[in-house]
């Protein structure tokens, strides 16, 4: 059985040469979006000045549109080793609402990120939103399973929120706490420097399809 997951899961054949060029020209482009996401909510400019940014963020994107893809970026990889999910909600280094940079994986299974949040990133007045912290957790949880030996999708991810979390610096870790046939059990949290504000529970599932592929699937792959 084929998988449109799989179709995505693509060898481009780039060099590492290459692979740095495209994260030295693409990357500080997502940086700087992301910092006109927070302008977009902040500035306090007149009408006027408004209009005359726009002007050239409408330039900006006309020379952007001039050779574009089209579809979800999904997963790349080369000969060397290098994976690139450069796409991904929560850490794609091109995907200027991704909040997290770099995701650390430990010799003894635990994974984690430090990150900040900022007020892009709202829910209840001047806190994170819960959603956010569902989708950190869901990433952490299952990159935990997929450094641990066992990838899979998310099944069930329960999430408890003790107490409110703060924008700002956070911290977020997940280990495997048992596996059961296809079903890996994960739990991890993310505090802030008070402690934890909100935990989790993920149940991750490998379906057939990744199964059948398994010997294909490096789960430690050097990601970027
Ligand atoms: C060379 C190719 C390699 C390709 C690799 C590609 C990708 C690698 C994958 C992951 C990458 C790793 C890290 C990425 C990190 C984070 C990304 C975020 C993760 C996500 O964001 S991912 C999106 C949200 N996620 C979905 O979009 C899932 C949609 N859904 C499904 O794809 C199916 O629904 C599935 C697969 C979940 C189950 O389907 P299935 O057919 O395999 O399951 P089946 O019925 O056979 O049940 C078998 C046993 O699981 C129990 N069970 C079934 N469903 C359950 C559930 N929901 N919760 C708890 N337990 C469940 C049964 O009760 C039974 O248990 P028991 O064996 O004890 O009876």
């Amino acid at each position: 059985m084929t998988d449109s997951i799989l179709d995505l899961h693509i060898n481009d054949g780039l060099t590492d040469e290459e692979i740095d060029h495209e994260k030295n020209t693409y990357g500080p482009l997502a940086e700087d979006v992301r910092e006109l996401i927070l302008l977009a909510l902040q500035t306090r400019v007149d009408a006027d000045d408004v209009a005359r940014a726009r002007e050239h963020l409408a330039a900006a994107r006309e020379i952007l549109e001039r050779d574009r893809e089209t579809g979800p970026y999904g997963t790349r990889y080369n000969d060397s080793g290098r994976y690139r999910t450069w796409g991904n909600a929560v850490m794609g280094l091109r995907n200027a609402i991704a909040p997290i940079g770099e995701i650390h994986e430990e010799p003894d299974g635990r994974v984690w990120a430090d990150f900040r949040l900022n007020p892009a990133y709202e829910g209840p007045a001047g806190h994170t939103h819960g959603g956010v912290t569902a989708l950190v957790l869901d990433q952490i949880l299952g990159d935990a399973a997929r450094a641990g030996g066992h990838p899979g999708m998310t099944g069930t991810l329960t999430v408890r929120y003790r107490r409110r979390t703060p924008l700002g610096a956070l911290h977020a870790e997940a280990r495997i706490d048992r596996v059961e046939g296809r079903k890996t059990f994960v739990k991890g949290h993310i505090a802030d420097a008070e402690g934890v504000c909100v935990e989790a529970e993920g149940i991750f599932i490998a379906p057939q399809w990744m199964i059948e592929h398994r010997e294909n699937l490096d789960t430690s792959p050097r990601r970027e």
